[in-house]
């Protein structure tokens, strides 16, 4: 469907600095890189890391842009039609929703943020809904769900154009809800700004992405963001200290729902169970008790159980509704994935932060009478902090590691190979094959009947990213062969 706007319109709900030339001319498409640009396209040049994106305005120009907004002044002329703003994300993010005539008020929006467990809470609550006959959309990690239409996913949150143009087609065919994954860079990039959510849920906080953001401190903060922009609920992890912050500090401008097993936890699960079939608790929460059964393993696993059971119940789902919904779901692609046989049982899984690791191991170790062997390594060029903190929980959780290579980018596998067993207690816990082809093959040589192997880090990936160059891999298929 095309759509156009005048400048104008578009401009009216934001602050200008300047503005210059006929602001009455027609806007077909908003665009932040100038590769991108066709006639009639709005340009908004974005201040980035590598290079300001206001040396593009005369490329965009060229090819055809029909107006142009940016930070710094812009040497195109007095007649074409500019608009000069303080922060040029802020004003992508306000103009990409007029443009579409803000869906997100048209829809019930959830959006969920933390370091782990966003991916599985919104195919959580993407199911419920399913299940409670609401046509929902899903914006994350693996995929994103446009009615009908599944789309591979680039981002986990895409540029503030991309989240409003999905959310205009899903109001387009005939969805009432959005589930979205809200990820850091997303939120001090300003990628939702403007989204008034329904419902806001926060996970947990745990080390990653210091190599963006610097500090844990300022990590906490950003994901704070969301919660200022949350009009009716809260959904909030009580039992990570990071999420009581949240609470004690009153940074939530809604109601807020804590859920956890600690005590106080308005949402609370008791008795928890997990073995090779799956985990289970009791829920007790303002919408009544349940029993609640997950084919999915791990403790973890039932935290995002409890945050989907209190975002669904606080949206009007009946209790019922989501205890079907949450005992019918089948497995989320490279969590926890289980692509072994009955004599030698693997699991693909997407931790790649040391408190995943941890978790995922944990639960492992529940269901694994024998040795728990893990294959895992870190990527190259984002936080370095990490690797070693991998090392040690590998070290100290599983039985045997092989370190190997995973997504390496430009940087030295041997060095970030290095980097990890550095948190190794000793040496005989370890080996490094850096060919992940050789490392499961090994992996899977090494595990009898009563063993497990778990193969971590890259989950749903179907890439491999070593020197710049992208080959296909995908560690299920890579385990059916080696099997
Ligand atoms: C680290 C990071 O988030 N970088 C984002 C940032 O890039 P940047 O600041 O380096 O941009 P830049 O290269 O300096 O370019 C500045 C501007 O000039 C434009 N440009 C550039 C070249 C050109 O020829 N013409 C042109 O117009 C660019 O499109 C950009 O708008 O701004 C760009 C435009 O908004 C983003 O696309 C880019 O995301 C990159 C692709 C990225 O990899 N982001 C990842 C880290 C990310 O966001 N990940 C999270 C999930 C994290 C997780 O939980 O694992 C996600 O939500 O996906
Ligand atoms: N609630 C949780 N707490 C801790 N670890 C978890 C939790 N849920 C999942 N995990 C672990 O983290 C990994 C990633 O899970 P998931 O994809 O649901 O999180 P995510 O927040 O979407 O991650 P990412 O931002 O990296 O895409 C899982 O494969 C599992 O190992």
């Amino acid at each position: 469907m095309n759509i156009t706007r005048t400048f104008e319109q578009l401009l009216s709900g934001i602050d200008t600095l300047e503005t210059v030339g006929d602001l009455s001319c027609e806007i077909s498409s908003i665009e932040y890189d100038s590769r991108r640009v066709k006639p009639g396209a709005l340009f908004v040049a974005l201040p980035g890391a590598q290079v300001d994106g206001s040396v593009y305005i005369e490329e965009a120009a060229q090819r055809g842009a029909a107006a142009i907004v940016s930070q710094s002044p812009c040497a195109l002329g007095k007649s074409f039609p500019y608009a000069q703003v303080s922060n040029a994300r802020f004003a992508l993010a306000r103009l990409a929703s007029a443009f579409y005539d803000h869906p997100a008020e048209k829809l019930c929006t959830v959006g969920i943020t933390g370091t782990n467990g966003k991916t599985t809470v919104s195919f959580m609550l993407r199911d419920i809904f399913k299940a409670a006959a609401r046509r929902s959309g899903l914006i994350g990690t693996v995929r994103y769900e446009i009615g009908n239409r599944v789309l591979p996913a680039s981002r986990t949150t895409p540029e503030a154009p991309d989240v409003q143009s999905m959310l205009f087609q899903m109001d387009r065919s005939g969805c009432d809800s959005a589930v979205m994954e809200v990820s850091s860079h997303a939120l001090d990039q300003c990628r939702v700004d403007g989204i008034r959510f329904n419902v806001g849920i926060f996970t947990n906080l745990t080390q990653d992405h210091l190599d963006y953001h610097g500090t844990l401190e300022e990590y906490f903060s950003v994901k704070a963001r969301l919660f200022d922009q949350v009009k009716d609920t809260a959904v909030i992890n009580c039992d990570d200290p990071c999420g009581r912050r949240l609470i004690t500090e009153e940074r939530c401008r809604s109601s807020v729902i804590s859920y956890g097993f600690e005590e106080g936890a308005l949402v609370r699960g008791r008795n928890a169970r997990n073995d090779a079939a799956g985990s289970s608790m009791t829920v007790e929460s303002p919408w009544g008790s349940a029993e609640i059964s997950l084919q999915l393993i791990g403790r973890f696993n039932l935290y995002n159980a409890l945050a989907a059971f209190a975002a669904a119940a606080s949206v009007g789902i009946p209790v019922d509704v989501i205890r079907t919904a949450l005992a019918e779901m089948e497995n989320i692609p490279g969590r926890l994935e289980s692509v072994g046989t009955k004599i030698k049982r693997v699991y693909v899984d997407y931790a790649h932060t040391d408190d995943a690791l941890r978790n995922v191991l944990n639960a492992l170790r529940e269901i694994t009478p024998g040795r728990l062997v893990v294959v895992f390594g870190c990527g190259g060029n984002r936080d370095l902090g990490k690797r070693r903190l991998m090392g040690e929980v590998a070290s100290r959780l599983a039985d045997y590691s092989i370190i190997t290579t995973d997504n390496s980018r430009s940087e030295s596998p041997e060095k970030i190979a290095a980097d990890i067993s550095a948190g190794f207690d000793s040496e005989r816990k370890y080996e490094v094959c850096l060919d992940r082809t050789a490392a499961i093959a090994r992996g899977v040589e090494l595990i009898g009947k009563k063993d497990v192997l778990l193969v971590a880090g890259k989950g749903h990936e179907t890439v491999q990213e070593i020197g710049g160059t992208i080959f296909p891999f995908d560690d299920r298929e890579v385990v059916r062969e080696v099997l």
